[in-house]
């Protein structure tokens, strides 16, 4: 279990994490979500003892992480694949973390063996794939057999084959009766992951629930109509009582409930419908407004405006 208690820290001005209050619990995965910046791995390494906490507290089974004997064999983490010195073997490498763990020689082999890394395990790391390095670095993190996992974005830059184990690996570690704890910046990545999420946004906690819930309260389901008489159509809907809103592409979205009396309605006042479709809010959706307020480096919505690119047809 890790418990983490009013946990922030301060660079100078900046708040990076602030006050975070939640507990990561054994036997599920627990995926920590929040927009790039929003502090994520700022607090595993707190987690970790990698950096101090300006205020608050992080206990790792109910010690600090500095208490721990052999912190290996109490948490595994993969914070930063590129973290190998390139020029060691990946059995070197794994050979170095386990004999300054107190760990046998034959875990090593037993870790390369879980994640498929066994016929290049002679191979110097410098040269290994992105996926490959990204193995390596959860080989270290697995090595101590500890109870506890962290993965700072474990899935970056791997493709569907790696991602698909990644995803495999987390969940049959939790099974085990493991706390694994996961970062994402991606919500659909996590949907099929997670069983629990903590949210967080600008260093502050926005959601701490399972993942059932989540779905239940984002889900959103509406209705989304389309139509050359917008005026009309919102005069009569809103005299049946019905709210209607705006999205910005000229459609309107009204919640909840069938989309049948609405068509009826507008039949039954000549008005043309171009669109009438159910719809269901995409978790990543319900995530992006759960988190919109705190996302620190906006892109522009929409096109690129119009002059963009045109510089080619003058030259
Ligand atoms: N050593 C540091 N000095 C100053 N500011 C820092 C430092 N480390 C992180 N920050 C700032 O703290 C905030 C949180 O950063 P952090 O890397 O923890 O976020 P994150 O959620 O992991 O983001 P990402 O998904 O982009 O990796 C950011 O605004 C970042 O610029």
């Amino acid at each position: 279990m890790i418990e983490v208690e009013g946990l922030t820290k301060r660079y100078g001005e900046k708040v990076a994490v602030n006050g975070l209050t939640f507990t990561v619990r054994p036997g599920i995965v627990t995926g920590f979500l929040g927009p790039n910046g929003a502090g994520k791995s700022t607090t595993m390494r707190m987690m970790l003892g990698l950096d101090r906490p300006t205020a608050g507290d992080v206990r790792i089974d109910g010690r600090h992480y500095a208490r721990l004997r052999d912190p290996l064999k109490y948490i595994g983490a993969l914070l930063d694949a590129k973290a190998v010195h390139g020029g060691r073997t990946a059995f070197n490498h794994l050979l170095c973390l386990a004999q300054s763990n107190g760990i046998p020689t034959s875990r090593v082999r037993e870790v390369l063996d879980t994640v498929g890394l066994t016929a290049v395990a002679r191979q110097k790391a410098k040269g290994f794939s992105l996926g490959m390095g990204q193995r390596l670095g959860i080989a270290g993190a697995l090595l101590g057999d500890p109870r506890i996992l962290m993965f700072d974005e474990p899935v970056n830059g791997l493709d569907p084959e790696g991602i698909h184990w990644i995803r495999t690996l987390m969940k049959s570690l939790a099974a085990q009766g493991r706390t694994v704890f996961v970062s994402s910046h991606l919500m659909s990545e996590m949907a099929l992951t997670a069983d629990h999420l903590v949210v967080i946004g600008q260093g502050r906690l926005l959601a701490d629930l399972s993942m059932p819930d989540f779905i239940a309260r984002n889900s959103r389901a509406y209705i989304r109509i389309r139509t050359p008489q917008p005026e009309r159509l919102r005069d009569v809907l809103h005299g049946a009582g019905v709210t209607v809103v705006e999205t910005g592409d000229g459609a309107f979205e009204v919640e909840g409930g069938k989309p049948e009396p609405i068509g009826e309605l507008a039949a039954e006042h000549r008005i043309v419908l171009h669109e009438l479709s159910p719809r269901q809010a995409s978790l990543e959706e319900a995530f992006m407004r759960l988190t919109a307020e705190s996302v620190e480096y906006h892109s522009r919505s929409g096109p690129p405006p119009q002059q963009w690119g045109d510089g080619w047809r003058k030259g």
